[in-house]
């Protein structure tokens, strides 16, 4: 597979679904559209929209409603379907009889492989967002959904009841629905009071008529959009996995995660959203910062020293002794200069955190890394390699012109070797070298690669464009000698 290769499910279908909403606007993001693309987005689909309607609306309320003309609507659903292959449709807002005319025929005609259809009616806020004469032209659409996600209000209207005042009668209200329309419900219970939210996927023809979830409820106002993300993201994991009740654990478990961050957002005063992408940002899921891009630069070199001959060897054990020992000798050298260089790090560096890092650091690296060698090279001394010679000279020189470009240079051997490291430490049982591999795969050795790649970052953000530039090359040429080193430990003599 090329880099730029489309990964492909086994089902056939790309990895990433194409899915279209069909829905209302929210100008503060949080329910309708936007919440649907960002849900989308946020549990690994394409996201895509049309627009039904335009709603001057905030967390507070809705202030006015605009519905183009209809035929506008039907040309909106044509572009998109007349060139896009769509794999979910999920229907939101909706608002009045036409609209739904529109969308019901062009359902009947393009037939989407998943639609989910969340019923709405009434904001949070309590204002109307379908007209009552509509109701019932909604109920014929249920027909043509996959599946319906009411709330508890929603659920009642469907049904033709009064509103359920717990959660067995929610149930029974949806097994009605799904017996009478014969579509699955996932009926939701976060109007219900109670420490626990229950939502429960109905199917009255199905195997199992009802699948219940439980969750705790999160204390928080940031609960605008919460059905919309809801139904959005179901309908992108049911494009992925063909499994609702799985699509629905995983989505409330994302949901459940974005609400708990919904609060800390601080949109407007009213009900808040929730954080859509709060769990992939504290996952790490967000490379950004300068050294992230010097590292996506440098991303077909690190595929080369992975594919390194030595570095193969390494891994599975089966590289020469004495290779590896000529690769320690000139190791235990660059490893002094290295050392010699932290420290002067810990000289310059402004920031008391950042000294105290780098005087770790170099004090680390004559310790614990040299460990290593006493035990390899048991006292011999190999002469200088000029590979080694060029890094030392490197690393001497970076650091001889400041503080910025010494940090940004002496970053990828610290990041490339905790690469490596935790690459190979699955495979390290039984291998001759496991010693060098646990070394680099240890935590403490990424942490400590994790923390000079945050300082580094911090320092280049300080830096003017000129400076952080040359950080760029430092950065880049250290990690082309980091790649030489490891070739030439192949070639270079035995240690004397
Ligand atoms: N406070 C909460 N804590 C945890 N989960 C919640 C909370 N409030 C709602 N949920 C969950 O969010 C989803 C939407 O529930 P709800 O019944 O509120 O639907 P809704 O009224 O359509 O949403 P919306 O707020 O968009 O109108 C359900 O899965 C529900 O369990
Ligand atoms: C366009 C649009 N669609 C749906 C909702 C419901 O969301 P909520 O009930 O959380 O206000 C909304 N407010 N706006």
């Amino acid at each position: 597979m090329t880099d730029f290769a489309v990964p492909v499910n086994t089902v056939g279908m790309p990895a990433v679904a194409r899915v279209l909403s069909i829905a209302g606007t929210d100008p503060t993001g949080g329910a309708g559209i936007q919440a649907d693309l960002k849900s989308i987005a946020a549990n690994g689909g394409y996201g895509m929209a049309v627009v039904t309607a335009l709603v001057a609306q905030n967390t507070q309320g809705v202030r006015s409603v605009h519905t183009p003309p209809v035929a506008f609507l039907r040309e909106q659903l044509q572009a998109v379907s007349d060139d896009v292959q769509i794999d979910a449709v999920k229907i939101g807002m909706l608002g009045d009889r036409d609209v739904i005319g529109v969308v019901s025929a062009w359902l009947e005609r393009v037939r989407p492989p998943v639609v989910v259809l969340d019923p709405v009616m009434v904001a949070t806020s309590g204002d109307r967002l379908l007209s009552t004469e509509a109701e019932h032209a909604l109920r014929d659409l249920l027909p043509q959904a996959g599946l319906v996600t009411p709330n508890v209000p929603e659920l009642a209207v469907l049904s033709g009841a009064g509103e359920a005042g717990d959660f067995d009668e929610v149930v029974r209200q949806a097994l009605e629905v799904s017996q009478r329309w014969g579509v699955r419900v996932l009926a939701k219970g976060g109007h219900l009071a109670g420490e626990v939210v229950s939502d429960a996927l109905v199917d009255a023809h199905g195997p199992v008529a009802v699948q219940r979830l439980d969750s705790v409820r999160i204390t928080t106002k940031a609960t605008h959009g919460t059905g919309c993300s809801l139904s959005s993201a179901v309908a992108t994991w049911q494009a992925a996995t063909g499994e609702w009740f799985t699509s629905i654990e995983r989505s409330k478990r994302w949901l459940t995660e974005s609400l708990r961050h919904g609060e800390a957002l601080a949109v407007g005063r009213g009900h808040g959203p929730v954080s859509h992408f709060a769990g992939l940002w504290a996952r790490g899921g967000l490379e950004t910062g300068f050294t992230g891009e010097w590292w996506a630069r440098i991303a077909s070199l690190r595929r080369a020293t992975g594919a390194d001959p030595f570095l193969a060897g390494l891994a599975d054990g089966s590289l020469d002794r004495s290779a590896f020992t000529a690769y320690l000798a000139q190791d235990a050298q660059y490893l002094d200069g290295y050392a010699t260089v932290l420290f002067r790090l810990a000289q310059l560096a402004g920031e008391p955190d950042e000294r105290a890092f780098w005087s770790a650091a170099a004090a680390a690296c004559l310790t614990a890394e040299s460990a290593l060698h006493r035990t390899w090279l048991d006292g011999h001394v190999a002469e200088l390699d000029p590979v080694t010679g060029d890094y030392l000279a490197h690393l001497d020189q970076a650091v001889a012109a400041g503080y910025e470009q010494g940090v940004a240079a002496v970053l990828p051997c610290y990041w490339m070797y905790a690469e490596v490291g935790v690459r190979l430490a699955p495979a390290a049982a039984g291998n001759p070298y496991r010693e060098w591999i646990d070394t680099y795969a240890a935590p403490l050795f990424v942490q400590s690669a994790e923390q000079a790649r945050v300082i580094t970052d911090r320092v280049a953000a300080r830096a003017s464009l000129v400076v952080r530039e040359q950080m760029g090359q430092a950065f880049e040429r250290s990690a082309h000698l980091e790649r030489e080193f490891f070739a030439a430990s192949l070639r270079v003599g035995l240690p004397a």
